[in-house]
């Protein structure tokens, strides 16, 4: 069967129109003589779907006949955006469906307008999930992401007079064409009830009796791979009522209420939670968390055992990835499983998921780290409170032999947080029994080492690694940029760079190349127009291509700082008002773009958000400024909105408090883009500037080690008359509004402003002096962007998961014969 690999669907042109046809009438269910765009789209990706299916079968066959050892990648959150332009490039057929929906009348840019994103994800570990997912198909790992499939996805952020809104995200209610029901592959996931002690064939044993069991479905998310037939799965699950009837109830008559009841089942999936710090203590969340840990424990168990009769193999076959701490419970639940159900011993099972499991944190700050209130757990996972209960007295007992009685270490490193809520931590289960815990930058990992995990550090030194963080460049340059992709490829003579990144050092020879030059400009102009007509058409403003582009575009967080960039535009605004005509001739015309989502509860950040808006509406009619400066807002800020940004992007901003920020990823896909960076010395930046030199970039703010030291002194910092003078025009309404933003003043000049805005304020300032410097020297600048892209190879997600397959997870490349 393998031999004749290249499978049944034609794709040159005249096949491609008539699977689209045929779908559009028989899928769609519209007359293939009258259809409108939204529809054409539906037909094409159906018509994609067909040839991602193929690949999908005939790669799960092949790794079920080499029966390779696989990763599963668990993750609460995947931020895919759009599958149909990745999917045709991925799959080698752009250019066949560009030629059939042309002779069809449709334009394929049209087309791929119409798919909305799948935003089941917050922020930077939701994408990195899918540019990681993107890399092991396209680096032929036989590899699995798990993961919830919610009904909601992240909420759409709607701004009215300046605020944010939010509203569902009915992501689902056209279908999803990128998805595969499998009504054939379902569990019961247990919730609540107790635990009872049974002897079977004279064994003790526990036997957990659920109060509560709702089924998990799947829906299965081929991942094709770039130049490879391999096409890999993304299994989610989604929450239905069990299929057990109470006929009790029933029987009584009311139906309805057995109706409903059983249709609460649901809710476990239904939405997204939407706030990317923290969650105390919140039952959905822990649900939703066990529901698919559950879910995908008892899938990747069952595969296992299709194809072995004892578990001797199982962690030579397997590999379990945790993204931070949400997808922790996986680790009792892997012991329940081997110990209750598959009757292994318990010291068995320990020594299995000892070997299979490896961690990774995303997360800097202590208090960012999951806690799980001890009554919530006991009540919802009776059976997994006891094996946390068992690990944590083994441990204890382990330290006690190395440390001997220092009662302030134990504490520091048990599992279980005493106090007046006893508390599970999560990241100390995962460090205790996983065998590698990952920093997701080399800065991160010295944090991790000297602060978050110090304990566990001293202890377990040979567990602690990182894997600095990286972004494909499939859908980051290849997908948003083809301008220049293709002039990429005709000044390396080849494509291949689009899997192997590092080609792209080859550009560092012709950085100064006029032609080059040239042709670098003018690929960068059109992506700037196409910006400039994305911004009119989102917020009716226009705005001129000839000014630089400085964009923002992340969560906002205070310690990303949006309010320094905010500032620094107000500073910028103020001073032009008080410049004479000469000066402002020098002025070097700049369009500020800020965009981003709050959490919904986070109300600092929604009052950073209206402070842009009553900031912006301020300069952008202020006839004395014109096209001088420009400050916009880029609404309901999502993947497909980054792929129109960042390629029209001259300069971007990294702004977090040194040591905050635990890697960054936004920023490596502007330097792919050739886009400049100005930014603090914080997470991934610090190895950008090793790649590419500080002279290509604009480096401010204090060092890490400085901040750790202003903070330890508690030193008060001198607020910079600039700065305490912009502060003033905000706090005495300038922009209006002064109640609502005196917490922002607040925050920097009473209450020890702790993210150092004052600090570094002045060399703020300088580096976005030196950056208009710069701008105006256009071959300068170009060489700059030009040797950031040649520079850019190292972030790729392909070196990161290259990384994580030979140091991590011991997994081998098993690629589908073509
Ligand atoms: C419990 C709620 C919650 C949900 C998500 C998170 C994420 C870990 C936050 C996040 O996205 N962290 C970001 O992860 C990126 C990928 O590693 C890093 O590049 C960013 O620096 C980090 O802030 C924390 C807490």
């Amino acid at each position: 069967v393998f031999e004749m690999m290249d499978g049944f669907l034609k794709n040159d042109p005249v096949s491609l129109q008539k699977d689209i046809l045929d779908h559009v009438e028989f899928t769609v269910a519209r007359s293939r003589f009258s259809f409108d765009d939204f529809e054409a789209y539906q037909g094409m990706a159906h018509s994609v779907r067909d040839r991602l299916i193929e690949r999908w079968h005939d790669t799960q066959q092949f790794f079920k006949k080499k029966d390779p050892k696989r990763l599963y990648y668990l993750s609460l959150e995947f931020l895919m955006g759009r599958s149909l332009s990745n999917s045709v490039i991925n799959l080698g057929v752009r250019d066949q469906y560009m030629d059939a929906l042309n002779q069809l009348g449709f334009s394929f840019e049209i087309l791929a307008e119409q798919e909305g994103d799948a935003a089941l994800g917050n922020g930077g570990l939701a994408r990195l999930s899918a540019c990681q997912m993107d890399s092991l198909a396209t680096m032929d790992f036989p590899a699995w992401g798990y993961g919830l499939r919610y009904q909601f996805g992240l909420f759409r952020q709607v701004i009215l007079d300046g605020f944010q809104h939010e509203q569902p995200d009915y992501w689902l209610n056209f279908g999803n064409p990128w998805e595969i029901e499998r009504v054939d592959v379902s569990y019961a996931v247990k919730f609540y009830g107790t635990v009872e002690e049974k002897s079977l064939n004279g064994m003790n044993c526990k036997v957990w009796i659920p109060g509560e069991t709702v089924e998990a479905v799947a829906y299965d998310n081929p991942i094709p791979g770039y130049g490879t037939r391999n096409t890999i799965n993304l299994r989610l699950w989604a929450a239905k009522p069990s299929g057990q009837y109470d006929m009790e109830s029933f029987g009584t008559g009311d139906y309805i209420n057995a109706v409903i009841d059983r249709q609460k089942a649901e809710t476990i999936s239904s939405v997204l939670y939407p706030d990317d710090r923290s969650y105390q203590g919140k039952e959905l969340r822990l649900k939703q968390q066990y529901f698919f840990v559950s879910a995908s424990v008892q899938d990747i168990i069952r595969r296992f055992k299709d194809s072995h009769s004892s578990f001797d193999e199982f962690h030579e076959k397997i590999a379990l990835q945790l993204t931070d701490t949400h997808p922790s419970l996986a680790i009792p639940e892997v012991i329940r499983v081997l110990v209750d159900e598959e009757q292994l011993s318990w010291k068995e099972a320990c020594d299995i998921a000892c070997k299979i499991f490896s961690f990774t944190t995303h997360t800097v700050v202590p208090e960012g780290l999951e806690k799980i209130p001890v009554d919530l757990l006991g009540s919802l996972l009776p059976r997994h409170l006891q094996i946390i209960y068992d690990i944590n007295f083994s441990f204890m007992e382990e330290l006690k032999q190395r440390f001997g009685l220092d009662y302030n270490r134990l504490s520091r490193m048990s599992i279980v947080e005493e106090g007046a809520v006893k508390n599970i931590l999560m990241a100390n289960l995962s460090m205790v029994v996983c065998h590698t815990v990952n920093g997701v930058s080399r800065v991160h990992l010295d944090t991790l080492k000297s602060k978050v995990f110090k304990d566990f550090y001293e202890l377990w030194p040979q567990k602690f690694h990182h894997k600095t963080n990286g972004v494909t460049q499939r859908r980051w340059l290849v997908v948003s940029n083809p301008g220049l992709c293709g002039l990429i490829s005709k000044w390396l003579g080849t494509d291949s760079w689009i899997r192997e990144v590092d080609l792209l050092l080859g550009l560092r020879e012709h950085a100064e190349n006029e032609e080059l030059q040239h042709e670098w400009r003018m690929v960068r102009r059109v992506n700037k127009i196409r910006l400039v007509e994305f911004i009119e058409t989102m917020t009716g403003m226009k705005v001129s291509p000839d000014a630089m582009f400085d964009v923002q575009i992340k969560r906002i967080h205070e310690y990303k700082r949006q309010l320094l960039n905010i500032l620094g535009i107000i500073h910028r605004y103020d001073c032009i008002k008080n410049m004479k005509d000469s000066e402002r001739r020098r002025v070097v015309p700049r369009v500020c773009i800020i965009g981003g989502k709050a959490a919904p509860g986070y109300e600092m950040a929604k009052k950073i958000i209206k402070l842009c808006h009553s900031v912006g509406e301020m300069i952008n009619n202020d006839p004395d400024i014109g096209d001088l400066l420009k400050l916009i807002f880029i609404p309901d800020y999502n993947v497909s909105v980054a792929e129109i940004v960042i390629p029209g992007s001259d300069l971007s901003q990294h702004i977090s408090t040194a040591g905050h920020e635990a890697s960054g990823t936004g920023s490596m896909k502007f330097l792919m883009n050739g886009c400049l960076l100005l930014a603090t010395a914080d997470g991934s930046t610090l190895e950008i500037i090793e790649e590419i030199g500080e002279e290509n970039m604009f480096i401010c703010g204090a060092k890490i080690h400085e901040v750790n030291m202003m903070r330890e002194k508690g030193e008060t910092i001198k607020m910079p008359l600039e700065l305490a003078r912009v502060v003033r025009m905000v706090r005495v309404g300038y922009f209006g509004h002064e109640e609502y933003f005196k917490p922002l003043c607040d925050s920097i000049e009473s209450s020890g402003d702790f993210y150092l805005l004052g600090h570094d304020f002045p060399s703020y300032l300088e580096a976005q002096a030196a950056a208009d410097m710069a701008f105006v020297n256009q071959k300068k600048w170009t060489k700059m962007s030009i040797l950031n892209t040649a520079g850019s190879g190292k972030f790729s997600s392909d070196r990161t998961i290259g990384e994580y397959a030979e140091q991590t997870w011991g997994v081998e490349p098993c690629r589908c014969p073509f």
